[in-house]
């Protein structure tokens, strides 16, 4: 069964004392409501643990918002699957197009983080999406394909169907500029068809697909309506508790 997920992507933003002050504020609101959809927040990693000691009684999701594609050993500067898990993170970001755009990550580096994190039990939100030059010239389709076939398509059935999906058209994100519920929904309707024609219908049902880049409270209803958008990865609008419950009630 697919399921409504809203999450917040914190990027790097905040110090301590904020985050504390942010994370108490959801968990506040997460004791006096009971939203339609799974909560989960992505803080920097160096919160990790404060957002897992946080949140254990209260079903917030905790998520890095990246993992290394390596297992372990001389890699400074890097957070293993193993470290996660052992902290009971419940999964990672992966493919973030800042990560792309930055750190010089591709698919087949996404592809080995998934199978890492999957194979520690964590749920990967693999995130993936066009830029504004490839949007222009029509090539949108192609390039979500490609990415969506290299990052997931060595997986066994079983394996995506853990893998939680984040289209975010790099173009929307941070911009102000969102995908109209139209052309998010037109991307998205495509990845679940892909898995459809790859792993059966079946599968493809069962994969959450998430839609980012600025979402804000006043559009995210009309975009949670798609038929084949299950929720939202959050950037800005995360970073303030009103703004995300706002979207949060979008469900
Ligand atoms: O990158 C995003 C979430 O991962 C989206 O960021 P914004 O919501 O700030 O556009």
């Amino acid at each position: 069964m697919r399921k409504n997920i809203v999450a917040g992507n914190w990027k790097m933003n905040k110090n301590v004392t904020e985050a504390q002050d942010l994370m108490f504020q959801l968990l506040e609101y997460k004791r006096n409501h009971t939203p339609n959809c799974k909560v989960w927040i992505a803080p920097p990693s160096l919160y990790l643990m404060m957002a897992k000691d946080l949140y254990e009684q209260n079903e917030i999701g905790v998520f890095s918002q990246d993992m290394s594609e390596h297992e372990s050993g001389a890699y400074t500067g890097e957070t293993s699957a193993d470290m996660l898990e052992s902290i009971g993170v419940n999964g990672s970001l992966i493919g973030h197009s800042e990560r792309r755009l930055y750190h010089g990550e591709t698919d087949s580096h996404c592809n080995r983080k998934i199978k890492l994190a999957l194979d520690k039990g964590l749920t990967p939100i693999y995130c993936n999406g066009e830029t504004l030059d490839q949007r222009k010239s029509g090539q949108h389709l192609e390039v979500v394909k490609n990415q969506t076939e290299v990052a997931l398509f060595t997986l066994s059935a079983d394996e995506i169907k853990k893998v939680v999906i984040a289209y975010e058209p790099v173009w929307a994100i941070g911009t102000g500029e969102t995908a109209s519920p139209e052309q998010a929904q037109e991307i998205h309707a495509h990845i679940r068809n892909l898995i459809a024609n790859k792993y059966g219908n079946e599968v493809a049902d069962e994969i959450s697909i998430l839609y980012g880049g600025s979402v804000k409270p006043d559009n995210a209803k009309e975009i949670f309506s798609q038929p084949d958008i299950d929720g939202g990865l959050i950037g800005g609008a995360a970073l303030k508790m009103a703004d995300f419950a706002q979207i949060i009630e979008g469900f």
